[in-house]
Formats: C-alpha cells, structure tokens, sequence
C-alpha cells in the first residue's frame, strides 16, 4: 500500500522529528538524496556530473535550501551550476555553501534565465514545495513556463505550482521529468491533474516513518490487491462465488449492457443474472451464453422478485432514464443487497436522491459530468478539485463513490480516499466505465464491501487496460483499444498481479 499525507501532515510530523535532531540534519538528508538522484540523471544524459550544467532555479524557502545544497554537492563533483534567484531572498546557508562550493547565484532576469534553462542539461524546481499557496507569483510563474523547454527537469519535493495536498493546479506549474520528494509522498504527487506534472517520483527516505499519523491517501499495489480479491476454494460452488443481478440497457443502448456483463464474467463471478427490456436481453444472450436472462417489459409489479435471488446488483448503465427505468430503480435500491449504480443510474439518483437513502451497502460511480448533476456543483469545479468533492459526495449521500476520469478517486467516510495507480489515456472511450461497473459488481456479489470493490475494481480495469494496450506484454509499444478489449485482458490482468 503506498500512502500519501497533506503539507500539513508533513510538516507536523517533520517538526516532531527535528525536535530531536541537530539543526539542519533533515535538509541536509534532503539534499543529499536529490543530489544524488540528480546525479544519476546527469550521468545518464551527458555521461557524467563533471563539467555538465545545471540550472537551479530558487525561491524564497527551504525548497530552494535543498535545491542549493544539492546544487553544491553537484558543483563539488565539477558540475557547472548557476542559481537563478526567484526571491528577493533565498536560504542563506544554502547559498552560501553553493558559492563555496564553485557554484554561481544570479538574480532573475527572464532572458538569462531562459537562457540558463535551455543551455543546462538539467534544471532543478526549488522555487516552492509544501510552502506554496495558490497559483504560482511573477517571476515563479514565468519560471515554471519556461520549463517546458528544459532537457531535463527535476522537482525538489513537488512540481512547482501543484498544490501538495490536493493536486490541485492553478495556473502555470513545472511540468517535471522526475520528482524527487522527501520523507513521504504528497497527496499531489498522486492526484491529477499535479501526478502528470510529477514524472517519476523517486522517494527519499529522511527519518519521517515513526512520525507519521494515518495516511489521508492511499494507493493500492499489485499485492494489495491480490490479497483482497476472493479466489474461489475447492468446494465452492458457483452461487457461493456470488450471483450478480445487472439491471442495464435499454432498446436504444444495448451495447452498455453487453459490456458490463462482459465486465462481472471476465472478472470471475459465479453468475450473472442479466434483466432488461426485449432487445438488450437478445444481444447479451447471443454474445454471453453465460448469463442468465430476464425479460423485463415494465408492467411487472415485482420486477426484482422476476429476477431470481442474487448477492449484489449493478443498476443502470444504458437502462435510460424515463418512467420505466426510476421505477426499475426504485426496486431494485429498496433490495437489502449491495448495488453498484452507474451512468443512468447515477443521473436519477441526481433527480430523485431518495433513491440512495438506505441502508445496505452503495457505491457510485460517477464521472466529473455525473458528479456535477448529484452535488449540484460546476464540472469544472470537481476536475480541478476532484479530492475534496469526491469526499463531500461520500459524506453527503452516505455511499462509497468512485469517480472516474484521468485519476480515479474512491472515498468513503472516515477511510482516507484510495487513488488507482493503474489505468491509461486509452480508456478514454465509449462504453469502458459500463466494464467497470461489470466489474465492481463481480466483486461485490463476492463479497467483498463496496470501499473495497471500487478500489479493486479500477486497479484491475487499468491493469486490463494497460494489458490491452501493449498487446498482452506489462510495457512496449502502445496501440488503440475498445471497451471490450478490457474486458477480454481481464483473466490476464488477475493472473499476473
Ligand atoms: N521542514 C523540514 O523539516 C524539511 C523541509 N524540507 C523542504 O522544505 C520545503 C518547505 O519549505 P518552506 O516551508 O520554507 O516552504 P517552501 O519553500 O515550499 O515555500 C515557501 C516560500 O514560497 C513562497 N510562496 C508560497 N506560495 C507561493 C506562490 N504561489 N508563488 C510564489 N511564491 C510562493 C512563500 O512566500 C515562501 O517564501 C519542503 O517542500 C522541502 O523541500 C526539506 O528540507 C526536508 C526537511
Ligand atoms: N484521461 C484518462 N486517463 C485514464 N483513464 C481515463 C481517462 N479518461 C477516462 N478514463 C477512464 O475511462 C473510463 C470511462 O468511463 P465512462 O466515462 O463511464 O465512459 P462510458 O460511459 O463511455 O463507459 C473510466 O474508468 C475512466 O476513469
Ligand atoms: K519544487
């Protein structure tokens, strides 16, 4: 399990750990493993550290103390390193060791420094770290534009211009190569839009362990996950694995109710129960044998009782949104039996939130636009502050959500909120969230609660995804893929996590 903390996290328990330390021994473990990781870089691009040039751009913090100090470990190496000074200021003691170690400190003037920054083989971000509040000020502003006609950037704890504790981004921000952050990762570093600003985050180990309170993120690994997963013992049988009831589709989406069965078998249940009107019945029995089908033509007066007994239900994708599908809704959320509600189920839970007040277990998950409709809040407002208005809508309808989109974000009350570190940009087409939701409902006709089930869920629809994408090998070359390619690389996904 990766776990990741707010600035204010950090820096309390940064504060509990110099209380027993020399001054100045944490940044000095800060800098040595920057230096270091810039070395490395160094080395790799222009062969050495010895006569290559390294830009440090500086603000006014102990951010641009580490990126000094390391600075001076470069420059005693034979690096050429020239600070660019953001600040009227800059940490005095870093300063002075660059200078002694050979290095030069400029004062920012934008033609120099965008000289400096192009001509260096690598430019290190010390302007702010978990000290930055708001967009970035003029000439950090300027600075973190001009990076993006660096050759190499790396970022001193976060990318400039990335709130730590969010990953909110307002305005211009370092877009790094690698990020090198101390003590433990920022929630920033993992949430997007600041973890595509982040590169890769090398993490350097300055004594913060015993210090640290409960993570406010975490992020699931490949063994986490196969921990959790329910793997069928030998004498199980296939009601025992779970029975999962998908009320989707309607006579103008057919499609979205043959993906999420494709979803809840490629990802192990023991058996689906598909209900729907005429035509979606007809293609998933022709495309999914498996399945058991219910025709549903909206004049039944026990539409769940039609159905047969199932362990968790996924309601809605496809299914529409008029008369018919609320009262198949109505139904099936009055069950005592957990329900994933998805696409037009989340948007008549946004019309009638009546229909999410009970008490068995429920997830959603909705993407930015869906999010929007429940909470009554702009979509651009919950892209740029996905964190905060996942966890409102969690505390608010009382349900487990995911909300999809470039980070997938999963919160519930009172558990700190899981982000998915698999996934890719191919995902974004047609018809993959109603895999997902197939899938989500799999897990949670096993059994396993809903918290987990999203989490597990979309570590596994982007591992599939990723599958997919490189033709079944972990990396490579990537190529387009469709919603049913997902779920196709599912069993592939399981079996290599
Ligand atoms: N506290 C500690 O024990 C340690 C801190 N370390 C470093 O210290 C950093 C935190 O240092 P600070 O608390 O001094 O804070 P920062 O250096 O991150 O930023 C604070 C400075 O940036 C300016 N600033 C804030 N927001 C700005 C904006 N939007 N535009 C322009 N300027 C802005 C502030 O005026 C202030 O001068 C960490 O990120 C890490 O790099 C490390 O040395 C490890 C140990
Ligand atoms: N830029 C992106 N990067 C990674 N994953 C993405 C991106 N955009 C969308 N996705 C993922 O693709 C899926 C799309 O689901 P959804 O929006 O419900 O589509 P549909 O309704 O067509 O099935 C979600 O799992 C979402 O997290
Ligand atoms: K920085």
């Amino acid at each position: 399990m990766r776990t990741a903390y707010t600035s204010d996290q950090i820096r309390a328990a940064e504060a509990a750990l110099m209380a027993r330390l020399p001054e100045g021994t944490l940044m000095a473990r800060a800098a040595a493993g920057l230096a270091s990781v810039c070395a490395g870089m160094l080395t790799a691009s222009a062969g050495k550290v010895y006569g290559s040039r390294v830009t440090l751009l500086i603000g006014s913090g102990d951010n641009g103390g580490d990126a000094l100090y390391a600075g001076a470990r470069l420059a005693r190496r034979g690096a050429r390193v020239v600070a660019v000074l953001a600040g009227s200021r800059a940490h005095p003691g870093g300063r002075a060791a660059l200078l002694g170690a050979g290095g030069r400190v400029v004062a920012y003037e934008e033609a120099l420094a965008r000289d400096l920054i192009i001509e260096a083989d690598l430019v290190v971000d010390g302007l702010v770290g978990i000290g930055g509040a708001g967009a970035l000020r003029e000439p950090y502003a300027t600075l973190a534009r001009l990076c993006a006609d660096a050759h190499r950037v790396v970022a001193v704890d976060v990318p400039s211009g990335v709130d730590a504790s969010s990953g909110r981004v307002d305005g211009p921000a370092v877009r790094a190569h690698v990020t090198v952050t101390f003590g433990a990762y920022k929630n920033g570093l993992l949430i997007d839009p600041g973890a595509s600003h982040a590169g890769r985050v090398e993490l350097v180990d300055i004594g913060l362990g015993p210090y640290l309170p409960d993570p406010d993120v975490v992020a699931l690994t490949g063994p986490d996950v196969a921990d959790l997963l329910p793997r069928p013992i030998e004498e199980t049988d296939k009601y025992r694995r779970g029975v999962v009831g998908i009320v989707a589709g309607s006579d103008r989406f057919t499609g979205a109710a043959v993906l999420c069965v494709a979803g809840a078998l490629r990802a192990g249940v023991g058996m689906v129960r598909f209900a729907s009107t005429a035509e979606p019945v007809r293609y998933v029995r022709t495309r999914w044998p498996e399945a058991v089908t219910t025709v549903l033509d909206g004049t039944e007066p026990d539409p769940v009782g039609k159905i047969g007994r199932v362990q968790a239900w996924v309601l809605g994708p496809g299914m529409g949104t008029d008369e018919r599908a609320h009262a198949l809704a109505r139904a099936v959320l009055a069950t005592d039996e957990p329900v994933i509600v998805d696409a037009d189920g989340v948007t008549l839970a946004a019309r009638d939130p009546s229909l999410l007040r009970r008490s068995a277990p429920t997830v959603i998950t909705p993407h930015a636009g869906e999010l929007s409709r429940l909470l009554g809040v702009p979509r651009d407002r919950i892209e740029a502050r996905k964190l905060e208005h996942a966890r409102r809508a969690a505390a608010e309808l009382g349900v487990t959500v995911l909300l999809k989109g470039m980070t997938t974000l999963v919160a519930e009350e009172d558990r700190p909120v899981r982000v998915n570190t698999t996934g890719t940009p191919w995902l974004a087409t047609g018809g993959t969230g109603d895999v997902l939701s197939g899938i989500i409902g799999a897990l949670l006709s096993a059994g396993l609660p809903g918290y987990e089930a999203a989490s597990c869920g979309a570590y596994l629809h982007g591992r599939a995804a990723l599958l997919a994408v490189h033709g079944g090998a972990e990396a490579g070359a990537e190529g387009p893929i469709a919603a049913l390619d997902v779920a196709e690389a599912l069993p592939e996904a399981i079996r290599t996590l």
